[in-house]
C-alpha cells in the first residue's frame, strides 16, 4: 500500500487506556500504549511497549458523533469510580462507528470512543473524519424507501424501524418511506410519480416479488424518460442511474443473498450507507414485440415453470407449497417440445462450468464496457447478416425437461451453489441450461446435485451454453395438430419415463416461463441480456481474504504527529 500522508495523530484515551490514533485518507487507526515491568535474562528493563492495533478503513466508517458525558459513563458503569475521576480528567470524547465483519458475510455496526481532556482537540477529529467521509461522493445522502408490510413473516415495517432507520439516521441519511397499500404500489409510483431528482437511491423492504416491482418501476420510467420504447426488443435501453438497496424481508430473498452474501438487514442497511455499487444485468423478455417482463435471476420452463404454477394454486399451504409442488411436478415427469435458439457469448467470457464463482470485485463482470459492447455489436452484425441462417445463433430442437436461464448463480440457503454456480451478477449474458428428457431416476440425480458439490452439469442429458440472447418456441405452436402422432401421449397416471404434453389442447401441452417467481402468459418469447442495466447497493460476496483490511502498522510508520 503507497503510504498515505497522516491527517491527525493524537494521544487520545479508549476505555481508559491511552492509545495512539491516527488518521490518513484511507484508514482509521488506533493502538494501546501500555507501559509495563517486563523481565528479560534476569535483568529489570525499564519499560516494554506493546501495542494493540486496530484499523479501520474510512469507507467503512458509518458516522463520528460528539459523544455526551453520561452516555459514555453508561458504558464503563463496572468501574464507576475510575470512571468517574478519568472523565473528570478527560471530560470530552467522540464516537466512531463503523463497520465490522462477523461470521458469513454479516456486518455489525461497532461503535470506539476516544476521550481526550481537549474539547477542541475532540472537535477537530470530528472535523477531520467528516470531511473525509464528505469526499467519498458515492454515499448516499436522501433516499425513497418502499416498505411491503405483508411480505415473508409481515415483519418489514418492524425491520425498518428497529433495525435500518436508526443506522441511516446516526450516518446522516434522510429518507421518506412509503409503506405499500397493495400490490403494484411501488412500481406504479416509481414509474410515474416519484420525484426521482431528489433522491440518491431507492429502498425495498421485502422480498424478490417486492425486489420485482421496484426493478419494474425504475426501469421503466427510466426508458420512459429517455424515450425508449420497451417494447422494442432491440431497442438500446437506458441504464438506471438511481441504486437499488434490499432490505431483506421476504420469504424469498434470494436477489439480496446472491448480491451481499447473506439474508440480514442490518448488513444490507450498511452496505447502503457506505455507498457500495454492484452493477447488474436484466434479461428484458418479449413475445413478438410486446414486452412481457425483466428478470434478474432465473427465467425457467418446463419443471420449474411447473413447480411454480402448481404452487401459485397452493398459496394457502405458505413456503411449504414450494416442496409440494416440487414433489408433484418431479413425479408427473412432463417434457415439451421445442426450438430453442441462442447467440452464444464470445469465449472470453469464461464458461459455466469453469468453476470461477462471481465474488466482490469480479475480473469477468470488470471487463472494459467499450471492449464488451464492440463484442456485442459484432455479434449483433452477425445476427443481421445472417439473417435466416445460422451463423453467430445456434438452435436445438428437442424434447426437455427443463429449460433454465439463469442470470446470477441463484445460490440461497437450500442450494448453496446454486443453479449455475459460475453465473456472473453483471457480465452481460446469461446460463441457459438444457435438460433433454432423461428418465425419473436421472432427473432426480441432476436435481439431487444441485445440493451437494457435484457437477450438475456432468450428465449427457443436460447442456449448458452461455448467452447474450435467446429465443424459445414451443412446438405445438407451431405446427403440431392434435393427430401428430409424434409421442404417444399418456395423460392417465405417471409414464414410466416421462410424459409428453403434446397432444392435448394447448392450455396442457406446454408449460410455463416462470420469470423470478412470475408466470408469464406466453411460452414463445425472446430474450436480450441488458448488460449492466441496474446497480445496488451492494458488492457482490466478498472472499474471505478480501474482508481483511491492509496492514494498518503502515500507519504508524513514518511520520510525525501533526497534534
Ligand atoms: N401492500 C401490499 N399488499 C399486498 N401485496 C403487496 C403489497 N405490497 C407489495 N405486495 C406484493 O407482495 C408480493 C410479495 O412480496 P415480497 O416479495 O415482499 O414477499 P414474499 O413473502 O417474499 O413473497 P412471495 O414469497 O409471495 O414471493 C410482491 O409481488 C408485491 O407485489
Amino acid at each position: 500500500m503507497e503510504e498515505q500522508a497522516r491527517l491527525l495523530s493524537s494521544m487520545l484515551f479508549n476505555k481508559h487506556r491511552q492509545v495512539e490514533v491516527a488518521l490518513n485518507r484511507s484508514v482509521l487507526a488506533w493502538k494501546e500504549m501500555e507501559r509495563r515491568r517486563k523481565r528479560s535474562s534476569g535483568v529489570i528493563s525499564n519499560s516494554a511497549e506493546t501495542a494493540h492495533s486496530h484499523a479501520v478503513q474510512v469507507c467503512e466508517i458509518v458516522a463520528v458523533l460528539d459523544t455526551k458525558e453520561d452516555q459514555d459513563n453508561a458504558e464503563t458503569r463496572r468501574s464507576q469510580k475510575k470512571a468517574k475521576q478519568h472523565s473528570q480528567l478527560y471530560p470530552h470524547a467522540f464516537t466512531v462507528s463503523y463497520v465490522r465483519r462477523t461470521r458469513r458475510h454479516q456486518w455489525r455496526c461497532s461503535d470506539v470512543t476516544f476521550h481526550s481532556a481537549s474539547e477542541g482537540l475532540c472537535e477537530r477529529w470530528i472535523q477531520v473524519i467528516n470531511e473525509q467521509l464528505s469526499l467519498i461522493a458515492s454515499r448516499p445522502k436522501s433516499l425513497l424507501v418502499y416498505i411491503n408490510p405483508f411480505g415473508g413473516k409481515q415483519r418489514g415495517r418492524r425491520i425498518y424501524e428497529q433495525k435500518v432507520a436508526p443506522l441511516f439516521g446516526r450516518a446522516g441519511i434522510s429518507a421518506d418511506v412509503i409503506v405499500t397499500e397493495r400490490a403494484n404500489h411501488a412500481r406504479d409510483h416509481l414509474k410515474t410519480e416519484a420525484n426521482l431528482d431528489k433522491y440518491d437511491g431507492v429502498v425495498c423492504v421485502g422480498g424478490d416479488g417486492m425486489f420485482s416491482e421496484i426493478l419494474h418501476g425504475l426501469v421503466t420510467r427510466f426508458q420512459t424518460d429517455n424515450g425508449v420504447d420497451q417494447n422494442q426488443p432491440d431497442a438500446e435501453m437506458v441504464p438506471c442511474s438511481l441504486r437499488i438497496g434490499i432490505i431483506p424481508a421476504g420469504s424469498t430473498d434470494c436477489i439480496c443473498f446472491a448480491t451481499v452474501g447473506t439474508n440480514d438487514p442490518v448488513t444490507s442497511a450498511l452496505h447502503i450507507i457506505v455507498g457500495d455499487s454492484q452493477p447488474m444485468d436484466v434479461c428484458s423478455v418479449h413475445h413478438d414485440d410486446i414486452f412481457l417482463r425483466y428478470s434478474v435471476s432465473l427465467l425457467g420452463y418446463g419443471f420449474y415453470g411447473d413447480v411454480l404454477t402448481d404452487s401459485e394454486r397452493k398459496r394457502w399451504l405458505g413456503p411449504a407449497r414450494y416442496d409440494l409442488s416440487g414433489v408433484k411436478t418431479f413425479l408427473s415427469h412432463n417434457y415439451y417440445e421445442g426450438t430453442i435458439s441462442f447467440l452464444p457469448a464470445e469465449n472470453n467470457m469464461g464458461d459455466p462450468r469453469d468453476k470461477l464463482q462471481c465474488r466482490s470485485g469480479c475480473g469477468i463482470c470488470q471487463h472494459e464496457p467499450s471492449s464488451t459492447g464492440t463484442q456485442w455489436e459484432m455479434s449483433e452484425e452477425k445476427e443481421k447478416s445472417d439473417k435466416g441462417g445460422s451463423s453467430g445463433w445456434s438452435a436445438i430442437r428437442g424434447k426437455f425437461i427443463a429449460i433454465n436461464a439463469a442470470s446470477m448463480s441463484c445460490a440461497c440457503p437450500r442450494s448453496p451453489k446454486g443453479l449455475s454456480p459460475s453465473a456472473h451478477l453483471a457480465d452481460g449474458t446469461t446460463d441457459l441450461i438444457l435438460v433433454r428428457k432423461c428418465s425419473r431416476l436421472d432427473f432426480l440425480r441432476h436435481l439431487v446435485r444441485h445440493t451437494n458439490k457435484e457437477d450438475q452439469f456432468d450428465h449427457s442429458f443436460v447442456e449448458v451454453h452461455r448467452v447474450r440472447k435467446f429465443r424459445f418456441q414451443p412446438r405445438h405452436h407451431e405446427l403440431v395438430s392434435l393427430e401428430d402422432p409424434i409421442e404417444s401421449p399418456k395423460k392417465t397416471g405417471f409414464s414410466p419415463i416421462c410424459s409428453a404434453q403434446t397432444t392435448c389442447n394447448y392450455s396442457t401441452c406446454h408449460s410455463s416461463w416462470s420469470c423470478d417467481g412470475e408466470i408469464l402468459p406466453n411460452a414463445a418469447i425472446q430474450v436480450s441480456v441488458q448488460c449492466q442495466l441496474i446497480r445496488l447497493f451492494a458488492r457482490g460476496i466478498e472472499e474471505q481474504q478480501q474482508c481483511l483490511l491492509e496492514d494498518p502498522c503502515t500507519l504508524w510508520a513514518v511520520e510525525p504527529s501533526t497534534h
